[in-house]
């Protein structure tokens, strides 16, 4: 019996990850539950999974939990008590399925303490990538790929060894504006951006699919996961979500994982990896059904945001923590309606020409650098 400790549980991956626990009881235990204000939703996940804990984001909120609160479950509040929740769990598994860089700090307790992670939180390892793998090998803390491209590597990588590995291939759907004109895309609303073509997503991956920087991210996340050079990483344009992403060899040999677009297969595999699971949600796949599969090159005018993310990766140091902030409160304007959606390019472009690059940041510097990016693009001008 694995104990799971879900934080982000009543999101899109963190209710699928419950989804996948509840198909298998024999194999899964909830110690742990982490949210930030669903207190309606959380409030069922206690119900029927009886964590030990439960940690909300706001101390106000905890008064609406006494009353459904079984008596093995201790609710907590706040980001410290999250924080120290995490280093005494029982839990030895943690499916990071908070969005932002807010889930560095988890991700930093969950390592301390030793736990494999789930790590779906991808801005934990654009933000501070070297800090994270410094510290999982220090720890002894295995990352297991949740994201669907960084689950496909994974899978294609199984039975061969590292070092034959020349090339990495993510796949990209293109998101909502894949067939919009450079003029459309000037007025598109957050309701267009928020309808992804192939994918159920929450709203900020779903807006960073829409630019692009969700690929950007990924091609980070990638380099650090799989300790793989930028310029061995390449993007490619695929409209059907169908093959998640490919590796290829040092003999041109090519391999893919494909399925049809599911998170509760990549959230599966990385809760009962190396082993395979049964799985009742996702549609099998029929490739006579499917028919064509279409791949393209990336568009460097359209797709601004990933050349900017493979610039900041290559830079390094504190360059994707800008990246990574200026995207997340330029995403957040979008979504308010009080920046276009070019805007969100531009913004993120104006963060990393106004930073010096800070060549080895620590975590204190690392999360000094990401406040200080998210005050100056808050105050921003550019609309
Ligand atoms: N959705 C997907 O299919 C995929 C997502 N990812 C990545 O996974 C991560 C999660 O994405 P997704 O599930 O879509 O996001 P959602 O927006 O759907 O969910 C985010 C979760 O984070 C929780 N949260 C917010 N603030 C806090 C806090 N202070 N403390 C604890 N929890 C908090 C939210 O709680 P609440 O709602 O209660 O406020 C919610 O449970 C992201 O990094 C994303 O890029 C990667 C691949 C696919
Ligand atoms: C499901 C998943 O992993 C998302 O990150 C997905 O990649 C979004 O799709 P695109 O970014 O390819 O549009
Ligand atoms: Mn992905």
């Amino acid at each position: 019996m694995k104990k799971v400790a879900v934080l982000g549980s009543t999101g899109s991956i963190g209710t699928q990850t419950l989804d996948v626990i509840r198909q298998h009881p024999e194999q899964f235990r909830v110690s742990l539950l982490a949210c930030g204000q669903n207190i309606e939703l959380v409030k069922k996940q206690i119900a029927e999974f009886q964590p030990a804990v439960v940690a909300i984001a706001k101390e106000s909120d905890l008064g609406k939990l006494e009353a459904h609160l079984p008596t093995e479950t201790r609710a907590i509040a706040g980001e410290s008590a999250l924080l120290d929740a995490l280093a005494e769990t029982e839990a030895e598994f943690v499916m990071h399925a908070m969005v932002g860089s807010q889930g560095l700090k988890p991700t930093m307790a969950a390592i301390k303490a030793g736990k494999t992670i789930g790590i779906a939180n991808k801005e934990t390892l654009v933000t501070a990538g070297h800090l994270v793998t410094a510290a999982s090998n220090r720890y002894g803390a295995q990352l297991i790929a949740v994201d669907s491209e960084h689950s496909a590597i994974l899978q294609s990588m199984q039975g061969s060894n590292r070092g034959d590995v020349e090339r990495l291939i993510i796949t990209a759907s293109g998101g909502s504006f894949r067939d919009w004109s450079a003029e459309e895309i000037q007025h598109a609303a957050p309701e267009d951006a928020l309808k992804h073509p192939n994918w159920s997503m929450g709203q900020k991956v779903t807006i960073d699919s829409a630019t692009m920087m969700n690929k950007g991210l990924e091609v980070i996340e990638a380099h650090w996961l799989f300790d793989m050079p930028y310029e061995n990483i390449d993007v490619v344009i695929h409209r059907e979500s169908i093959v998640h992403s490919l590796v290829e060899y040092q003999d041109k040999s090519v391999i893919a994982q494909l399925g049809t677009p599911d998170m509760k297969g990549p959230i599966q595999y990385a809760l009962s990896f190396p082993d395979r699971l049964e799985l009742e949600g996702p549609e099998r796949l029929n490739l006579w059904e499917v028919g064509t599969l279409n791949f393209e090159k990336i568009d460097p005018v359209k797709h601004r945001c990933l050349l900017m993310a493979y610039q900041a990766g290559e830079a390094g140091g504190s360059a994707p923590t800008v990246l990574n902030a200026a995207n997340e409160v330029a995403v957040q304007r979008f979504l308010e309606g009080k920046l276009s959606f070019p805007g969100i390019a531009t913004v993120i472009e104006n963060a990393l020409a106004a930073h010096t690059v800070a060549a080895a940041p620590s975590i204190e510097e690392v999360l000094e650098i990401d406040e200080e990016t998210r005050k100056r693009v808050r105050n921003g001008s550019e609309r």
